[in-house]
């Protein structure tokens, strides 16, 4: 494994509140990391730092052992890609052409080289959604909108992705197939931290779970080495796990 990301000692404030408290962790190669936490914890907050779109009070976020705000626009969208919480599209644009946005960084997508004819291709079937490609995007419901949007960011084709909940609005086969599809990236070599609620499916497809509770980190571990007692305490629900640490299902407290 090959470490990529370095996030050290992060402070980021937030309306005058303070939002992440001290998060620090490596990441590397070959890594599909779960991001969880109660909303408000700070996982969208945390992504963003690591795209380099929030001012940090103090600490670092290096990539590749530069820190991303020294990276120029273009250099850290062939590093970078990242797919928001909020997706909103202004133009009546065809889901195709908002997928080849994602090879802006290579000078695309005014020309499309053949090159990039095939990572859109590739992408489109990654996200399952080579079907919706010739529709105009404000036709698509909010699932299909949500894959074209996945796949505008696997069209980046870069070592490092970042998905703030890229499995929210999608129905439960689609849920599946994309986890499969991310655990495939990593095992490819890429590193992907995404921003997750669906807790079974982190269990079961990432790597390493990172919990943040309250802006700080308060559990990091392999994905399958998940404690119980934290999930409860952090989440207040009680995981159904096999005997392999996968998480089956979940249900309410009872206590
Ligand atoms: N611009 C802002 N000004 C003030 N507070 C903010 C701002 N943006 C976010 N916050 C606060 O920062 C905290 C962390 O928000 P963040 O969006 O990172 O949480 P999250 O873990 O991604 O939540 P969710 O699971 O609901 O998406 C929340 O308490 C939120 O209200």
């Amino acid at each position: 494994m090959t470490n990529i990301l370095d996030v050290k000692s992060l402070h980021i404030s937030l309306g005058g509140t303070s939002v992440l408290h001290d998060v620090s962790f490596r990441a590397g190669t070959n890594e599909f990391i779960g991001l969880v936490g109660p909303n408000g914890a700070g996982k969208s907050t945390l992504l963003r730092a690591i795209a380099g779109l929030a001012a940090l009070d103090s600490g670092h976020c290096r990539v590749k052992d530069k820190p991303v705000d020294l990276y120029s626009p273009i250099e850290r969208a062939q590093h970078i890609s990242y797919l928001p919480q909020a997706r909103p599209v202004y133009w009546s644009m065809l889901a195709r052409d908002i997928v080849a946005l994602g090879r802006f960084a290579y000078g695309s997508p005014l020309k499309l080289d053949d090159r990039d004819q095939a990572a859109v291709a590739s992408a489109l079937k990654d996200a399952g959604a080579e079907s919706l490609a010739d529709r105009p995007v404000a036709e698509l419901s909010g699932g299909e909108r949500a894959r074209i949007h996945l796949a505008r960011t696997l069209a980046t084709e870069t070592p490092l992705i970042l998905a703030d909940e890229p499995i929210a609005a999608l129905d439960p086969a689609h849920q599946l197939s994309v986890m499969r599809m991310l655990r495939g990236k990593a095992d490819a070599g890429h590193t992907i931290i995404a921003a997750l609620h669906e807790l079974p499916l982190a269990s079961r497809y990432c790597t390493r779970i990172i919990i943040l509770a309250d802006g700080r980190v308060t559990g990091d571990n392999p994905s399958t080495k998940m404690s119980p007692e934290l999930i409860e305490t952090v989440f207040g629900v009680t995981p159904i796990m096999d005997s392999n640490g996968v998480i089956n299902g979940l249900l309410p407290m009872t206590t």
